[in-house]
């Protein structure tokens, strides 16, 4: 066989190239002749970056260059926060690969307070994340949420500048980066449920690349493909981007999926939760679901509510 060269479309922000060395690195641990190349790239959602991502529109901000890249075989597979993966793909592209996740809760980072009850009245918290946003505002009517956007560093820039007095990050972000010490506190589910496919790293390729496909089987990770599988189901079904008031958290049990879905109004005074049980090899219909049930006590009136 030829000597076989992948190249990985990622962004250029330093958590995707984390995530492009990491998914460089199991390929060459599984494969130890392959030859593997990273293809950085800006995308949208990093130019735009004066305007509330919930106002720049259209689903998959983060992901449509890497997408055209692998379409006109300059790439061969796609890197990417799962989180940031829209519900459908174009002709011809897949998401073939979930690898282990990692923590999926939100951190609470702050340089002066330890956890979201800690800060004082009228205190400044910054986030882009609606589903952030209306949880916070549930629990902390009286905090102000200021919008922040940039990538991790650039946000914990500024916090650091004195912007705000907290700010709410994926865990798993920091942790990849070793900026563990800065976060003061997780966040549980039960308080702030995670975005659909928080803190997982997914792999996108050509369907038809039976090759590339082949070399990138020994990265999927079983379980949390399963978890996934269920939180995007939801999603899909609710018609959800990842610019959504929707949070949407699997876990394992077994052989058992316990999933918990939650919609909510921005300001935090209207949130819908609902969650199932079932076996794993339903995950699919137990996303689809949850949606249904999450439809039927209102969530479709707070979702057309947020995209008018
Ligand atoms: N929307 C940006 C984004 N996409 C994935 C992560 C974190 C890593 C992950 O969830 O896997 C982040 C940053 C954040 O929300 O703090």
């Amino acid at each position: 066989m030829s000597k076989k060269i992948i190249r990985i479309a990622t962004r250029h922000s330093p958590l995707a190239m984390w995530q492009a060395n990491f998914v460089k690195a199991e390929l060459l641990k599984h494969h130890a002749d392959l030859t593997v190349e990273l293809l950085p790239m800006k995308t949208k959602g990093d130019i735009i970056l004066d305007t509330p991502l919930a106002k720049v529109g259209g689903k998959g901000l983060f992901v449509k260059e890497l997408e055209v890249a692998m379409l006109e075989n300059k790439a061969d597979i796609a890197v990417h926060s799962m989180k940031d993966v829209p519900v459908e793909f174009p002709e011809g592209l897949g998401l073939s690969i979930i690898c282990e996740r990692e923590d999926p809760r939100d951190a609470f980072v702050s340089n002066k307070y330890k956890t979201l009850s800690d800060l004082p009245l009228g205190a400044i918290v910054g986030t882009c994340s609606l589903r952030r946003q209306s949880q916070i505002r549930e629990l902390r009517p009286d905090l102000i949420i200021k919008d922040l956007r940039g990538n991790v560093n650039t946000r914990l820039r500024k916090l650091d500048d004195g912007e705000y007095d907290a700010i709410i990050l994926a865990a798993a972000g920091l942790m990849r980066l070793e900026m563990d010490n800065r976060i003061a506190s997780f966040i549980e589910p039960e308080v702030s449920l995670p975005a659909v496919g928080q803190g997982a790293v997914g792999i996108e390729c050509r369907l038809d690349d039976e090759q590339t496909l082949a070399l990138l089987a020994p990265l999927n990770h079983q379980q949390t493909s399963i978890r996934v599988t269920a939180e995007r189901a939801m999603n899909l079904a609710l018609e959800g981007g990842c610019q959504v008031p929707i949070g949407s958290f699997a876990l394992l049990d077994g052989d058992q999926v316990y999933l918990r879905g939650l919609v909510g109004s921005v300001d935090g005074t209207h949130i819908i939760r609902k969650e199932i049980r079932g076996h794993q090899d339903q995950a699919k219909a137990l996303g689809e679901k949850l949606a249904a049930q999450l439809l039927g006590a209102g969530a479709k009136e707070i979702l057309s509510e947020v995209y008018k």
